[in-house]
């Protein structure tokens, strides 16, 4: 997957824009050439700039450690609760948390929360998202790239087709607003490696990438 990304970016502007602090995304994906975007979009960093955060006061970390240390007081006294820090945001998970405990463990961060309105929680897969409370989320991170960080080529695909081309990945049928989708990693994977070739043989202008859309996906 990592030299089908590295592919990908080779032959288009590439960011991966997640929830996890963006050190934890780089472990993962461990490529120079893509932009990253963790925290929820709020750490953001280019293929040119170096990664390492440097000494400057406009890094220091958003999420006041008393928070975290409130959270993992509550979670301590719940079996399969954790709480996981992601730098400007944090975590709190419950998939391995019984049923019942779940709600308990959502009424207790959400009676805990109360006093910090500069925060806010909202809900993913299986896990609570603690925020600070401002006007900025993924779409905003991905709007900020393509419309400054040299993403102009994609700024005319999604204006031509007015939303892009969002697939999403799952084996089931989901109600999204995703107009396309990949069953699982194996075939995101074959998907990258396609439109690096197709870029690297003809390039977009040639042929309609919406084409290569149609042929690519479902
Ligand atoms: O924005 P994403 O990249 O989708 O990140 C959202 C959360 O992803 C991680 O949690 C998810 O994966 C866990 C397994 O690795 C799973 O246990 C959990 O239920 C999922 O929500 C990450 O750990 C979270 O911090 C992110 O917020």
């Amino acid at each position: 997957m990592r030299s089908a990304v590295r592919k990908v970016g080779k032959h288009f502007p590439t960011a991966i824009i997640s929830g996890r602090s963006r050190d934890k995304v780089f472990q993962f994906v461990r490529l120079n050439n893509i932009y990253y975007a963790g925290s929820h979009g709020m750490d953001i960093s280019t293929p040119s700039v170096s990664f390492y955060y440097g000494n400057y006061k406009h890094q220091t970390r958003t999420i006041d450690e008393k928070i975290k240390v409130m959270l993992q007081e509550i979670t301590r006294g719940i079996k399969g609760a954790m709480v996981e820090d992601n730098k400007f945001c944090l975590s709190v998970h419950f998939r391995c948390v019984n049923e019942d405990n779940v709600v308990v463990l959502k009424e207790k961060v959400e009676s805990a929360m109360k006093s910090y309105k500069d925060f806010r929680i909202s809900e993913g897969k299986e896990v609570m998202e603690i925020r600070p409370n401002i006007n900025w989320d993924k779409g905003l991170a991905l709007q900020y790239l393509v419309d400054t960080l040299g993403f102009e080529n994609s700024t005319e695909m999604i204006k031509n087709i007015g939303r892009g081309f969002p697939i999403v990945v799952s084996s089931t049928p989901k109600e999204t607003e995703a107009l396309y989708s990949l069953r699982d990693p194996i075939e995101v994977m074959s998907f990258l490696i396609s439109i690096a070739k197709w870029k690297k043989d003809c390039g977009y202008k040639k042929t309609s990438l919406f084409g290569m859309f149609r042929r690519l996906i479902r």
